[in-house]
């Protein structure tokens, strides 16, 4: 029996262009500005820190390390120094409604009728915590944080790797084959999997015949989903 429901964002709750042609590019024209107005900020500061190790570049050396984030949005990297800086910027186009957060109706539908019939709600996406929470508070259809009862980011680990599963099952309590994971990349799919969870792959490219010879289950959104289905 599924009682907990975790679930990735790009891809899965919502539109990967709304992130690659919306949020990406308002966070590459922001960064230099806010960095540059920022260094003396304790949790820019941090990053920066992370930044210059991760990227071999001089910690005093401001434009290369904005040099260096840029070239991550472009070639959308998931490094947490940057995932956590692209939080800190998106925060002012969000509260200025420069933008809302895409969600697909029938992830909205579907996770407000399994939050109704007491599912437990989570978030796994590589997008900070802080920035998973504005995406959605401040949806196209509204307020949802009140349906989520909690969010993991890579502060916990890769999206990739089995031990990311693991911590998030321990912390969520539940024993992981009553958890279901929903994403739209298979990797991701495998490493859930090898930590025990149920899992389902979300196809939205609805021209395609779903690729079926998997051990998940396939499906185009959200209400092709059942919670009875085990591999
Ligand atoms: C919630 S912030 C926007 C999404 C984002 O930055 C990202 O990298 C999406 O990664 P996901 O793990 O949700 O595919
Ligand atoms: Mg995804």
């Amino acid at each position: 029996m599924i009682r907990v429901i975790l679930t990735d964002i790009e891809g899965t709750t919502s539109d990967i262009h709304f992130v690659h042609n919306v949020l990406f590019p308002y966070a590459a024209k922001k960064l230099p500005y806010f960095v540059r107005a920022h260094t003396s900020d304790s949790a820019v500061a941090v990053c920066l820190d992370q930044v210059a190790e991760l990227g071999h570049v001089s910690r005093d050396d401001i434009e290369a390390l904005i040099a260096t984030l840029l070239n991550w949005i472009a070639e959308d990297k998931k490094i947490t120094p940057l995932k956590t800086l692209q939080g800190m910027i998106w925060k002012t186009g969000y509260e200025t409604g420069a933008f809302k957060a895409h969600v697909y109706p029938d992830a909205t539908r579907l996770l407000q009728q399994w939050h109704q019939h007491g599912l437990a709600l989570y978030v796994y996406s590589s997008g900070s915590i802080a920035a998973q929470k504005l995406f959605f508070g401040y949806s196209e259809a509204g307020d949802l944080t009140p349906i989520f009862s909690g969010y993991f980011d890579t502060t916990t680990g890769p999206k990739r790797e089995q031990q990311s599963y693991s911590a998030i099952q321990q912390a969520i309590g539940i024993p992981a084959s009553e958890i279901l994971f929903l994403s739209d990349i298979v990797e991701e799919l495998d490493a859930a999997s090898a930590a025990g969870m149920q899992t389902a792959w979300l196809q939205r490219d609805g021209s395609q015949a779903l690729i079926e010879k998997t051990p998940h289950q396939c499906v185009r959104d959200f209400s092709e989903l059942s919670l009875n289905k085990t591999r």
